[in-house]
């Protein structure tokens, strides 16, 4: 069996190629962009005030000679025992090299005297190009754009961003058991959550989704699904992955002409995970336990789909935080434990039923357990993935 990494090095190295395209920037959150981003202006443009006071030039007391607004200029320039009553982002007036802030300020008709410490020489100025100048690299191809990044962009002079296409992923539910109406479901029926599941963590993280099925355990209707998926970039399919009579995913899609590319990883949950390639399409055939689903498409599909994305960094990121539990030796696999992290100490859900969805839905991480691990004592430090945004910081 393949290690966790062996096996999402051998799927990321699949991943489709990226294509660019423009976006505005309004429309550009949870996307990744395609080129480095160069400033295409100076920020500040000019010397600006930090504080609202006066823009004082030489020493004190000051004649008040006019304002500057931000927006609005003073026109003039300074002479020495002169000032300009100044705003938060306005610009400083030549020949003033300082801002007296209101607080230290005495004011009498248009005479300003300071009442504390004359303010060092430039103090409270914020310089032009401190933040950036025209032609900066602002940031890095394969950037994840977020608020900050957003505000960035859009500061240096950007409407629109060079992004990769977001690729389509289908998702496809099989087993003679699933209903895809949970309202409507026999008694030998469940609801066919993991697709919903699935496409609701895949529209977390930007992408296009398709469902298809639930599907019923027979060549012939898997056949049929696939062909649904067929312009899809990914396919994800849930179930049938392990080796039951009824557990036809395999066999279905290499009839379909597809080459597998590995099954099974040393990982729990998760093990029957399987990746398969047809032309252009990467599949990844997730076990059909609900947990072992949200396992491996959070260690797996995600960093495919943001690979895809142009993600610079696919891969969640780990951090380390105290257990609250005692944990045993870890086994022959590789562990992700469902675990509540409060902020102090990461706690055990009720269950680790590879099926427990309550449990599932209790857990804010996971911990990660390496195959042989040695026990670990209560309050000692573990490494987890935080579940919130796919994994991603
Ligand atoms: N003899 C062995 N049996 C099993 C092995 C093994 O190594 N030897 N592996 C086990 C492991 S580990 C897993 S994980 C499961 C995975 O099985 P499949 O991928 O074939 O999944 P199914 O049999 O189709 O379903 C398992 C379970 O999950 C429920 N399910 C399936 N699809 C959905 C869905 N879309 N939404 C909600 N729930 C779903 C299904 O009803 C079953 O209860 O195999 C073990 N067996
Ligand atoms: O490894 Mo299976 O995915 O535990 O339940």
């Amino acid at each position: 069996m393949l290690t966790l990494e062996e096996a999402q090095s051998r799927l990321l190295a699949l991943a489709p190629k990226p294509e660019t395209e423009t976006c505005a920037i309004e429309a550009s959150l949870g996307r990744y962009l395609a080129g480095p981003l160069k400033a295409a202006r100076t920020q500040p443009p000019a010397d600006l005030s930090a504080m609202d006071g006066y823009a004082i030039c030489g020493h004190g007391p000051w004649v008040l000679v006019g304002e500057s607004r931000a927006g609005a200029p003073f026109d003039g320039a300074l002479e020495p025992g002169q000032c300009v009553r100044i705003s938060t982002g306005a610009h400083m007036p030549s020949g003033a090299d300082r801002v007296l802030i209101q607080e230290n300020a005495a004011v009498e008709l248009d005479e300003v005297r300071c009442t504390q410490d004359m303010p060092d020489a430039g103090k409270h100025v914020r310089r032009r190009g401190f933040d950036f100048a025209d032609g900066d690299r602002l940031l890095d191809t394969g950037t994840r754009l977020g608020p900050a990044q957003i505000a960035l962009a859009m500061a240096g002079g950007h409407a629109h961003l060079g992004v990769a296409r977001r690729p389509l992923v289908a998702i496809l539910d099989s087993g003679d058991e699933l209903c895809a109406d949970p309202g409507d479901c026999g008694p030998d029926q469940i609801p066919a959550s993991n697709g919903a599941m699935l496409a609701a963590m895949l529209a977390q993280q930007g992408c296009e989704t398709r469902r298809i099925g639930p599907v019923a355990d027979d060549m012939d209707a898997l056949a049929a699904a696939l062909r649904e998926s067929e312009t899809a970039d990914i396919l994800v399919t849930s179930g049938g992955a392990s080796v039951g009579d009824h557990d036809l995913m395999r066999p279905a899609l290499e009839r379909w002409g597809a080459t597998l590319d590995f099954w099974k990883v040393a990982i729990k949950p998760g093990k029957p995970l399987m990746v398969a390639t047809r032309g252009k399409q990467v599949i990844v055939g997730l076990p059909g336990n609900p947990v072992s689903s949200f396992v491996t498409a959070f260690l797996f599909v995600l960093p495919l789909v943001r690979a895809a994305m142009g993600a610079g960094k696919p891969l969640p990121s780990q951090c380390r935080v105290d257990s609250g539990d005692h944990l045993p030796e870890g086994g022959s696999r590789r562990e992700f434990l469902r675990a509540y992290w409060d902020g102090q100490v990461a706690r055990c859900v009720d269950s680790q039923d590879s099926s427990a969805l309550a449990a599932l839905a209790s857990a804010n991480c996971l911990i990660d357990r390496p195959a042989e691990a040695a026990s670990v004592e209560t309050g000692e430090a573990v490494v987890a993935f935080l579940l919130e945004n796919g994994g991603i910081a």
